[in-house]
Formats: structure tokens, C-alpha cells, sequence
């Protein structure tokens, strides 16, 4: 027998479903993820540290899990809301049922609501704090505890989720029959700052020759260059960009020093905020993997991986950053490049795979700058 959980949103919504994971109550930002594939990797995304994601797609969980489609060494997001969790699960690369994987991870989740209406209801209103409650459930402190986390305007994550010692990283990417390869030898250096990295941006680096210094969030940039680099790489990560002073500044000071450097998502912003512009809260934010967005220079539609809840603030970007990219949904700023040196990142995700690879040239652009560089 299931048991009966709920989700209480900070604003009084009240949810009544299924448990389908750990017992007990989770708290976090409650976002809506419209992708239709890619439940494990969306998990395991550690930009989703302290959020609960909602999957609009109904049926969640039909192909189970498996044991390498992790973006990180494990679940970050803080719950997990759907519509229907199937009954059985089949895929020939599955060894566990999503149930039994968030109930391991000790994830607490709820299925069999109206999503639909939750949805609509974030949309119309935008992302707001909730609580999952799964087995013995007191809504009054559910709503409780929804409405002690705040928002995360103001939070800095990547402090909490980045490595604690730098490390390197030399695997490449992931072949049907071969699982993940070893990376072919290494031409480039890169120093990779990880604010909660998804491991498929390194694997996408080493394939194209790159060997990675992966360093916590915080390493000064005397750290940095002092490991002379080809080339420096800001990570995503989770939280809010503005509050990561340390960051900021450390990029500053790479900028200064004219090393190519590539950022994504976070990353991105914080570039943006290191070349002088600012970033604000999006409503709802980009979470899916069918976002259009034009490069601007083609003129060319991709389809992308969107997951984001800030945006870089085009008003208040300075002269010698232009953009590159923008959203066809909302027009807002989706890439960025310095005039004035090998400098640029994008705000979707690039090492994303949900069908489409649209976006991976970016990979191709960081080694052709290191390349010119040298
Ligand atoms: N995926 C990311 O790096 C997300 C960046 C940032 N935390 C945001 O929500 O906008």
C-alpha cells in the first residue's frame, strides 16, 4: 500500500497524492521542468540543490534507472512532483525502478496530482517555496515549513555544493556498447571552476582534447593562473549568481590576465556580472529541453536544455560585451562574448542531449580560442 503524501505551497496551495519515495518532508523553490526524457539526469543536476521539481510530461519513470546516467555523484534537487508513475518499468540499461532509486537516495517525492494545475498555478504566479510531505502528514506545518524558505534571491549555493579539493578529470563521453570512453590525449589545459558541475561538460571537454583542473568554487585567481592554463572554465551551478562575490572576483582578475574562457549557466551569469552587468530573478525561469533560442550571428533556431531561474539583465551589460544568443520564448539574453577578448559563455546547456546536440559547437568555439591563443 502507497501512502499518502501532500505538497503545501508558501502561499497556502494545498496538493493531495501518492508517496512514490523516502518518508518524511523536504522543503525547496518549486519549479516546473517541461523535458518529457531525462528524469535522472534532471535529478542529479546539481543546479537543482534546494529545489523541488515538478515534470509536467504525465508518465515519469517508464524507462527506471541505471547506474550512469548521473550528472553528478548524486540526487540534488530537493523533491520530486509528478503525475503517474507507471506501473512496471523496461529498459534494457535499467537496473531499478524510480520509486525504489528516490527511496534509496532518500528522496522524498509525490505523485498522482494534478500537475497540471500546479503548472498553471507557478506560471501565473511564478516559482514559490513548497513542502513535500510523504507518511505521517500535518499540513499546518507543511505550509509551516514551505513558508520558512524564503526565496532564493540572495542565496549562494555554489559555496555548498562545490568540491572540497581540486581534482582531475580525463573521462570522455558516453558510446553505445562502450559506456563512458577514455578520453583521447590531452592538447589543451583547462582549469575548471565547479560551482556544481554537471559531468557531462567535462566529458564533452575531454573528448575534444582537453585535460581538466577542476577546483572548488572559491580558488583565487593567483590559484588559478598560476596552474597556467590554455584556458578557464566556469561551471553551472545552483543558488543565486549575484551573491558570489569571491567568484566575481576571481573572474575579474582572469579577464585581466586575457586566458580564453568559456562559462555556462551559472558560469554564464557570473561572467556577466564579472564584466560589469547585473542578473535578476526570472518569474518562473527555463527548465525543459525544447527551448528555442537563435545564435545571432547565424540567425540560426536550436532546440536547447533550459534550466535557470536568473537572467542576465541585458540593460545594464557595459560596451565591450555583446550578445550572441537569445530566447525566442521570452527574448531574454542566452549568450554572451567580450569584444575585446577570447571571452564567452551561454546560459542553456550545451552538453545537454535530450535528442538534439545543437549547441555542442560552443565546445568546438572554447578549443578553437585555446588554439589561437596558444
Ligand atoms: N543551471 C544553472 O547553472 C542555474 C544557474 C542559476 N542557479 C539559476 O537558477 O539561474
Amino acid at each position: 500500500m502507497s501512502e499518502p503524501a501532500i505538497l503545501v505551497l508558501a502561499d497556502g496551495s494545498v496538493f493531495h497524492g501518492t508517496s512514490i519515495g523516502a518518508t518524511g518532508h523536504t522543503i525547496g523553490e518549486v519549479v516546473f521542468n517541461t523535458s518529457m526524457t531525462g528524469y535522472q539526469e534532471i535529478l542529479t543536476d546539481t543546479s537543482y540543490f534546494k529545489q523541488i521539481v515538478t515534470l509536467t510530461y504525465p508518465h515519469i519513470g517508464n524507462t527506471g534507472t541505471n547506474p550512469e546516467d548521473l550528472e553528478s555523484k548524486g540526487v540534488y534537487a530537493a523533491g520530486l512532483i509528478i503525475r503517474d508513475l507507471p506501473m512496471i518499468h523496461s529498459n534494457f540499461r535499467a537496473n531499478q525502478s524510480l520509486s525504489d532509486y528516490l527511496k534509496e537516495n532518500n528522496v522524498v517525492a509525490i505523485a498522482d496530482i494534478d500537475t497540471r494545475r500546479l503548472t498553471r498555478h507557478l506560471r501565473d504566479n511564478g516559482a514559490q517555496a513548497g513542502c513535500i510531505m510523504a507518511g505521517e502528514i500535518d499540513e499546518a506545518k507543511a505550509l509551516q515549513f514551505a513558508k520558512s524558505f524564503g526565496s532564493m534571491a540572495g542565496k549562494d549555493l555554489a559555496k555548498e555544493v562545490t568540491c572540497d579539493k581540486p581534482y582531475s578529470w580525463d573521462e570522455g563521453e558516453w558510446k553505445l556498447g562502450e559506456g563512458y570512453m577514455k578520453a583521447p590525449k590531452a592538447e589543451f589545459n583547462v582549469v575548471a571552476y565547479d560551482f556544481g558541475v554537471k559531468r557531462n561538460i567535462f566529458r564533452m571537454l575531454a573528448q575534444r582534447g582537453c585535460h581538466l583542473t577542476v577546483v572548488p568554487a572559491t580558488t583565487s585567481a593567483e590559484e588559478v593562473l598560476a596552474l597556467n592554463p590554455d584556458g578557464v572554465f566556469l561551471s553551472n551551478g545552483p543558488g543565486d549568481p549575484e551573491p558570489c562575490d569571491y567568484a566575481i572576483e576571481a573572474i575579474q582578475k582572469i579577464l585581466a590576465n586575457k586566458k580564453p574562457l568559456f562559462g555556462i549557466c551559472l558560469g554564464h551569469q557570473l561572467l556577466g556580472l564579472a564584466s560589469g552587468g547585473k542578473t535578476k530573478k526570472m518569474a518562473f525561469g527555463h527548465h525543459g529541453a525544447n527551448h528555442p533560442v537563435q545564435d545571432l550571428d547565424t540567425q540560426k533556431v536550436m532546440i536547447t536544455s533550459q534550466n535557470h531561474g536568473f537572467e542576465v539583465d541585458e540593460h545594464s551589460l557595459p560596451a565591450n560585451v555583446r550578445i550572441t544568443h537569445r530566447s525566442l520564448f521570452d527574448n531574454s539574453v542566452q549568450g554572451i562574448e567580450l569584444t575585446d577578448q577570447p571571452a564567452f559563455s551561454f546560459q542553456g546547456h550545451p552538453e545537454a542531449s535530450p535528442g538534439p546536440h545543437d549547441v555542442a559547437y560552443l565546445f568546438d568555439k572554447f578549443i578553437d580560442e585555446m588554439r589561437a591563443a596558444k
